[in-house]
């Protein structure tokens, strides 16, 4: 329990919009969680409840067993990025840390240290009306990382940042997660999290798709994508033998050449079963179902604008 997220039967309504529903999942420490789906399936809403801001319909968010509004000193408990545009822009970015530092009465010497950590250190006395979106990104992570908190939740971190701004963020939450710290980072795009996370919390129309390892959410792919590619000159042959042990065959749509999409057996078993009846192969190559075709399967039904939604 201690230094967890958990989240139980968690329900959130706004009149007659249910944004969050029943939601339960936990988040551990010591990886980093991606929290995925797609705009308007619920995340902000469920990250806000964690954090307190928000009080739940029904159901319970806790962090370390109780509910994160009851704890003094809030940033050494947890630290958070929600929106980054939200920064009070006529203060300089020592300033804002400094007020932020004071109010959780965290020494006023982690200021330069988060400043330097995020790669600000050279803006810590301006203005931060004048920042881009990343460098207002990175002065939300510095906030989030003042009070040196054993619990860590990002809303969209990646936002607005540059190609060496998402590698630094990657680097920076392994890290986090790799000092046993309980790191939660949400996104609406898979491809950002395939690379940063090690588990998921997958949620679609506010109600949970998946929370497992990205190994396994990419296994529930029924299969654009998913399988092993084989080629022979003797595909007749083999579609038998493989039918007869239970594989589904089918000509592999993407090749213009005669190779066949096989599911249901791993190569291994293939090239033993084609060996076995003296077939050739020209080709045995496993395809994995790739996180993103997963991740488009899984949340179809529950896109909020759908690309081609007359509405
Ligand atoms: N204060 C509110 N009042 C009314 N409806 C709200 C409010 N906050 C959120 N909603 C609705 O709840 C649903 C979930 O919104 P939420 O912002 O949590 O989604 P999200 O997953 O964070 O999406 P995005 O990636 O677009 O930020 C949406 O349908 C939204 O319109």
């Amino acid at each position: 329990m201690e230094r967890m997220i958990e989240v139980n039967l968690l329900t959130k309504r706004y009149g007659g919009t249910t944004a969050v529903r029943e939601l339960t999942f936990a988040v551990r420490p010591g990886r980093v969680t991606g929290f995925l789906g797609p705009n308007g399936a619920g995340k902000s809403t469920t990250l806000r409840m964690v954090l307190g801001l928000d009080a739940p319909t029904s159901g319970t968010a806790t962090v370390s067993g109780s509910p994160f509004r009851d704890r003094a000193r809030g940033l050494r408990h947890v630290g958070a990025l929600l929106d980054a545009g939200q920064v009070h822009g006529g203060r300089t970015a020592a300033a804002h840390l400094g007020a932020l530092a004071r109010s959780n009465r965290i020494p006023r010497a982690r200021v330069d240290e988060v400043l330097e950590e995020v790669g600000l250190a050279g803006a810590a006395r301006r203005r931060t009306g004048g920042f881009s979106l990343g460098m207002r990104q990175r002065l939300g992570i510095a906030a989030a990382l003042l009070g040196d908190p054993p619990v860590l939740v990002f809303d969209e971190p990646l936002n607005g940042l540059d190609p060496e701004g998402v590698q630094w963020v990657r680097g920076l939450f392994r890290g986090l997660a790799a000092e046993g710290r309980t790191v939660f980072v949400s996104s609406h795009l898979m491809s950002e999290m395939e690379h940063t996370a090690d588990h998921l919390v997958v949620i679609g129309r506010g109600e949970l798709i998946a929370a497992e390892s990205l190994a396994e959410f990419a296994a529930r792919g029924t299969g654009a994508g998913a399988g092993v590619t084989v080629r022979t000159p003797q595909p007749a042959e083999l579609t038998l033998a493989l039918r007869a042990e239970g594989a589904t065959v089918r000509p592999d749509s993407d090749r213009a050449d005669a190779a066949l999409a096989v599911t249901g057996l791993d190569a291994a078993r293939i090239g033993a079963l084609a060996h076995r009846h003296g077939v050739p192969l020209l080709e045995l190559t496993p395809r994995s179902a790739s996180l993103e075709a997963a991740f488009m399967e899984l949340t179809s039904g529950s896109v909020e604008f759908p690309a081609g939604d007359a509405r």
